[in-house]
């Protein structure tokens, strides 16, 4: 089957673009805001968060890296080619399912902490300030997610580490640097409908091109492109942890028919082999435990996906 006969379609395209947009420095002064976090996330699990404190000219530069790499010629980007099974380094979209669908996009892909767990050798050495501006803006990135894990707490009248006591003493972070050529065909998707296997997904999108939807109401809603703000989208870790309080949205790319785009998306996630499950406070007779426990869920994630299976479907009590 050729390349594009596997791509998915645009079906069930909707142009509502309502998306919610908050104001995160009034998080720890406002209880209106603070409630307003928490109605969202138990909705559409999304947002475009403002007032994170990260400079629009540092988001900039980020985004001007990203796109000299990506404009390398192919022989340079080659030498932070990822090996065929694995996930890190450069390249298309890995296939790990029979019949599976394509995506219009190609990836960089790297682990960022802990320190010790880089895999260099992946690392572009052009731009030379890649690593060095990757470094800080994950820095940053995470501490704007940290944050967010606490302010979810709070919402809950919990005590603010809870969420972020699951995550371990050595959590992960990783980052995917996704680049959408032009598209060949106007029914091709630049990323298929998925949700993030994350705890918490902070994305950085083009400044200028949009292409990102979630999938909200029954409908899929585009995301306005508002160049100083990061899109939150909440991860299947963290629905897992709240016991679906918590929402992990469906969200998909369209790719644009002249554009290029470019997106940054981070990703937290526990501590490798960690364990996760519904916290006990939020498991009571009014909200029975939704999920089971996993160990490592980024390779159980991994697994269902080779097996076509929706992974948080796999962890859910049936009763
Ligand atoms: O490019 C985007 O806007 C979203 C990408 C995405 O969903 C992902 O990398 O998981
Ligand atoms: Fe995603």
């Amino acid at each position: 089957m050729d390349h594009a006969s596997k791509m998915a379609t645009k079906e069930g395209e909707s142009t509502d673009s309502i998306y919610p947009t908050i104001d995160v420095s009034l998080l720890s002064s406002s209880e209106n805001e603070l409630q307003k976090v928490k109605s969202v996330l138990s909705s559409c699990g999304c947002f475009q968060a403002v007032g994170h404190g990260i400079p629009s000219e540092f988001l900039d530069k980020v985004r001007g890296v990203a796109k000299e790499f990506f404009a390398l010629p192919d022989e340079e980007k080659q030498k932070c080619v990822r090996a065929a099974n694995e996930v890190e380094g450069y390249g298309d979209d890995l296939i790990v399912a029979e019949k599976q669908v394509i995506d219009c996009c190609y990836r960089l892909f790297l682990r960022v902490f802990p320190v010790d767990q880089r895999r260099l050798n992946l690392w572009p050495e052009n731009p030379t300030d890649f690593g060095e501006i990757l470094h800080e803006y994950a820095t940053k990135v995470k501490s704007v997610m940290d944050d967010l894990s606490k302010v979810m707490a709070r919402s809950l009248n919990l005590d603010e580490d809870s969420f972020l006591s699951q995550y371990g003493a050595r959590p992960i972070m990783q980052v995917r640097f996704n680049f959408y050529p032009p598209s060949p065909s106007a029914d091709v998707l630049g990323v298929k409908p998925h949700s993030d296997r994350s705890g918490i997904t902070v994305l950085l999108q083009d400044e200028e091109v949009e292409g990102l939807q979630v999938f909200k109401d029954g409908a899929w809603a585009t995301v306005p492109v508002i160049p100083q703000a990061l899109v939150v989208n909440l991860g299947d870790q963290m629905q897992i942890m709240s016991n679906g309080i918590f929402k992990s949205p469906v969200h998909r790319v369209l790719t644009n028919p002249n554009q290029l785009r470019l997106s940054v998306a981070m990703f937290n996630e526990p501590e490798q082999d960690g364990e996760i499950g519904p916290l006990h406070c939020l498991v009571d007779e009014a909200r029975p435990r939704m999920y089971r426990t996993v160990k490592n869920y980024a390779a159980f994630n991994y697994e269902c996906v080779q097996k076509g299976k929706v992974p948080l479907e796999e962890v859910r009590i049936k009763s």
